[in-house]
């Protein structure tokens, strides 16, 4: 995305993103509460159009789009929101098949096939009959991770996939989003205030600040930022830890 500019009233949220994810890489996205990160992605997903600058994904600029294209655009995302938004009346295996049947022509045998490899990706084909009701949010997570990635997405989107999550779950769905990359070689953006998980699945690293993105950088360089912005985040997040553990 480049020089993107979004106001609310007389509010401005974006004022200048720049921002651009190298094909196969996944790049973390960090930025205190309300800087504007979910405001961002949804610009990605054509949930908002911008006020100035464009959004490009996989080559196409989102606002030469019509409806068919950016039916077919999102056809390419792999979107994973903070809530799961899986269909609590039908099975995990159900769930993961659900974009299979509706949007692509293949047999239930194919089906079947995809669903069972994707479940095993994410180490739950023990828990195909099971309703998302019965899972632990860990799992869940995982559930909705397979599902998002059946259709073999271009780019993958997770906002905030770790929030409210206890450790332990942060450390596998941290190793989800992993797997997206090694498996299906997909580009990533995550959305996240988790200084921990971005060091842990990011190969880039990026911090919103004021309506901008004003660091991008391997983790090495963006923790050496001199950036005051990028200091005073990293500071913070030390000293939470740090408080934590006392
Ligand atoms: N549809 C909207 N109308 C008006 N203001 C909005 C709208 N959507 C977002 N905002 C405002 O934009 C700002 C950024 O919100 P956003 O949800 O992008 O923050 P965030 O960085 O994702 O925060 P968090 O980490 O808490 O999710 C907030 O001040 C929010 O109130």
């Amino acid at each position: 995305m480049q020089d993107l500019h979004k106001s609310f009233g007389d509010h401005p949220v974006l004022r200048g993103v720049n921002l651009e994810v190298t094909e196969g890489t996944t790049c973390v996205l960090m930025g205190v509460s309300g800087s504007g990160k979910t405001v961002l992605m949804k610009h990605l997903v054509g949930l908002l159009q911008p006020d100035r600058g464009s959004v490009r994904v996989d080559g196409e600029d989102l606002s030469k789009l019509g409806e068919a294209g950016m039916d077919a655009l999102r056809r390419k995302l792999g979107i994973l929101f903070q809530a799961n938004a899986l269909f609590d009346s039908l099975t995990v295996y159900d769930n993961v098949a659900f974009p299979l049947r509706e949007r692509t022509r293949m047999s239930e045998d194919e089906i079947r096939e995809a669903v069972n490899k994707a479940l095993a990706v994410v180490s739950l084909s023990h828990a195909s009959q099971k309703f998302p009701g019965e899972l632990s949010g860990g799992m869940q997570k995982r559930v909705g991770f397979a599902r998002a990635a059946i259709l073999q997405p271009k780019l993958l989107l997770y906002d905030d996939p770790t929030a409210g999550l206890d450790p332990l779950t942060t450390a596998s769905v941290n190793e989800v989003i992993f797997t997206g990359k090694q498996q299906l070689g997909a580009t990533s953006l995550v959305i996240t205030p988790d200084v921990a998980s971005a060091f842990r699945v990011g190969d880039v690293l990026a911090l919103m600040h004021e309506g901008r993105v004003v660091e991008m950088g391997p983790p090495d360089q963006f923790r050496r930022s001199e950036h005051p912005a990028v200091k005073a985040f990293l500071h913070t997040w030390l000293q939470r830890q740090a408080q934590r553990a006392r």
